[in-house]
Order: structure tokens, then sequence, then C-alpha cells
């Protein structure tokens, strides 16, 4: 089984909102909502990982020190097993944007139920919930 590693993180706002992304259509999981991030490349830390993430997807800059590590998703899908650490991040410099046409939803974490994520995701809502 081929082990995948996605970073992902939760951008949390002063109103302790989390922002989430609409997966897009033609993607595998089309329209469900997940935490914004992606796969780790070959000689990346996940923290690079999501610092480039971020910034292709949302236009923001996060430095390092602001991306807390809170838990992780081991899931097995079908076709490969993913291992996913969950960052937050509180502080980041400039407007989040949708610089990729997806959709973006900033919600608090007792509505995260209400958008259906990805079944790796769905424990991960409850870290959210307890850390908020
Ligand atoms: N970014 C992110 N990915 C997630 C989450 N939950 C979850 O199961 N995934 C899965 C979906 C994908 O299989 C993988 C992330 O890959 P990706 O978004 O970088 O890539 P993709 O599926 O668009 O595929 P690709 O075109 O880059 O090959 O992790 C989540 O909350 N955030």
């Amino acid at each position: 089984m081929k082990l995948v590693l996605v970073a992902a993180c939760a951008l949390i706002d002063v109103d302790g909102r989390v922002l989430i992304a609409q997966r897009p259509e033609g993607k595998p999981m089309a329209g469900l909502w997940e935490f914004p991030g992606g796969k780790i490349e070959q000689g990346e830390r996940p923290e690079e990982t999501l610092i480039r993430e971020l910034k292709e997807e949302l236009g923001i800059s996060v430095s390092e020190p602001c991306l807390a590590p809170l838990t992780f998703a081991s899931h097995a899908y079908p076709d490969f097993h993913l291992l996913m650490p969950l960052f937050v991040c509180r502080r980041w410099e400039g407007t989040v944007t949708p610089l990729e046409g997806q959709k973006l939803a900033w919600v608090r974490p007792n509505r995260l139920k209400e958008y259906e994520m990805p079944p790796a995701d769905v424990p991960l809502v409850s870290h959210l919930m307890a850390l908020l």
C-alpha cells in the first residue's frame, strides 16, 4: 500500500473560526471540505510544504514558528494510506484569497460537522473543538 504524506493546516481567525476549502471539480473527493495543504514533496519538511501551499492556494505568508502541531490523521483509503499532520496557525501576513478558484468558508468548530469532509478528517474535528 502506498503511503501518502500530506501536510494540512487549520487557520484560525480572531473569532476562533476555522478555514476550510472545498475540493474543486475534477479532483478526487471533489465537493468535500478540507483543510488547506497538500502533498509533502521529496526533500520537503511538512512545515515547508504548508508555507508553500498556503502561499499558492491562499496568497498568505506564514512563518514557521506560527505553525503549531495539533494532531494527525492516519487513514486507509482504498488505493493509498494517508498520513497527514494537522497544524494550527493563528497568525499570517496578507489576506486569505481563494487563488485556485476554490470555495472557502470560515466556520465555528461546533459547526464543522455540517460540512462534509474526507473520511480522514472526521476524527480531527473533535481535536479542534477541544482546542477552541
Ligand atoms: N489538503 C488536504 N488534503 C486532504 C485532506 N483530507 C484528505 O483526505 N486529504 C487528501 C486528499 C488528497 O488525496 C490528498 C491531498 O492531496 P492534494 O490536494 O495535494 O492533491 P490532489 O488530490 O489534488 O492530487 P494531485 O492533483 O496533487 O495529485 O490528501 C485535508 O484536510 N486537506
